[in-house]
């Protein structure tokens, strides 16, 4: 089960002053509660998918944020509105991109940690195993999964649809990929603010022709700030990875990060401690900036530890020449945390993947068992 510890109610409701109206809002919630999601076996207002609750005089209106596999939902929420004997209507505002099943983002707080690094492989591990995958590059101050993914210097065309205009994504190893940093000239600063960030991320959410997927998966840009949170609130998210190092620095900004997307009523997945520990030659184990942070974390905070990623110059390397880790050498350490990460996440969404991948490297993670 997924959790969202930190009540959903800042995102879910406006604070009305009138006794009434805050009455029949508790009593809205009260009901939505009822509704589980099928998957995530925890209710809807939990989940963070019920935003912008509003009460007008006797109707009521909602945003309902979903995957295109949670259709279902609009349905069973108009039932439960049913009976509430004031209510004249119910408007739900669904929200949702169009095609895709599934929508993770993977975020971290401070900048340099191996975030991109840990989308794109965990992009490709998914991919291999028979997922439909797309990766949106979201970081606008340092998009770089393009490179990341040997798509460096592509052109992103435009084409029409009945919806109207849409980016088409590019393609690197059968992964749909968008990326800021496409639209961006090469080697200059992206250096949107305020109004222009705000429509460009939106752009980027809503007009990109995915297709059918089974996962988005969005590369966040590092922080707290603006960006983030219009991402955050403007998809349907249904949860987040966070991702840090051991060090006592990253670990207090992945903290702020955590309250940060509980206050928005997103649930956190679960944290991946990157750069963990180094191998040498002779097999052994070094922690190069300290043990435990992560597991520390994730016992604070009650969000699982999804995986320990080492330093590895392999991941430098598949970053450099454009070709992930996880096809450059795929039974190595570091790939095989992926796999086994990307096992769990589909064993949550979908059990996709075939069992023998889920525990090739026999521990498996249970996402959200807390
Ligand atoms: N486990 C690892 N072992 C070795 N190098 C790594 C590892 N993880 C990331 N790196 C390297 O560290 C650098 C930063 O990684 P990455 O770009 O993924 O971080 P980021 O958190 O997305 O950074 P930014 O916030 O700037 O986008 C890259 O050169 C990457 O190859």
């Amino acid at each position: 089960m997924v959790h969202n510890s930190t009540s959903s109610h800042q995102q879910l409701q406006a604070s009305p002053h009138d006794p009434l109206i805050i009455a029949r809002q508790e009593e809205v919630v009260q009901l939505l509660k009822q509704i589980i999601e099928p998957t995530l076996k925890n209710d809807i207002v939990s989940l963070g998918m019920v935003r912008n609750l509003r009460i007008v005089d006797d109707y009521v209106y909602l945003r309902l944020y979903i995957g295109s596999r949670q259709q279902q939902l609009e349905a069973e929420i108009k039932t439960v509105l049913s009976l509430l004997s004031w209510c004249k209507k119910a408007y739900i505002q669904v929200c949702t991109i169009p095609g895709v099943k599934t929508t993770l983002a993977i975020s971290s707080g401070k900048g340099g940690v191996g975030k991109s690094t840990t989308a794109v492989n965990l992009a490709t591990a998914l991919k291999v195993s028979g997922a439909k995958v797309g990766l949106l590059d979201a970081d606008v101050y340092g998009p770089n999964v393009p490179q990341m993914l040997g798509l460096g210097k592509s052109e992103v065309q435009v084409i029409d649809t009945p919806n109207g205009q849409r980016f088409l994504p590019l393609q690197a190893y059968g992964i749909k990929v968008m990326s800021v940093g496409l639209l961006a000239e090469p080697d200059r600063p992206l250096a949107w603010r305020g109004p222009v960030l705000h429509k460009i991320i939106t752009q980027f959410i809503h007009e990109v022709e995915w297709g059918e997927l089974d996962y988005l998966l969005i590369d966040l840009p590092p922080g707290t700030g603006d960006a983030q949170i219009t991402i955050v609130q403007e998809s349907p998210i249904c949860g987040v990875i966070l991702v840090t190092t051991p060090q006592q620095v990253a670990v207090s900004d992945v903290r702020r990060n955590i309250y940060m997307f509980r206050q928005v009523g997103v649930p956190v997945l679960g944290i991946i401690e990157n750069m963990s520990y180094f191998i040498n030659s002779s097999g052994e184990q070094t922690s190069i900036f300290g043990t435990g942070g992560g597991q520390k974390l994730a016992d604070e905070l009650k969000a699982p530890l999804l995986g320990e990623v080492p330093i590895d110059p392999r991941i430098c390397k598949g970053g450099d020449t454009g070709e992930p880790v996880i096809l450059a050498d795929p039974h190595s350490t570091t790939s095989q945390v992926f796999v086994q990460i990307a096992a769990a996440l589909d064993a949550t969404f979908f059990s996709m993947l075939n069992a023998q991948m889920a525990t090739s490297s026999g521990n498996s993670i249970k996402i959200g068992d807390r």
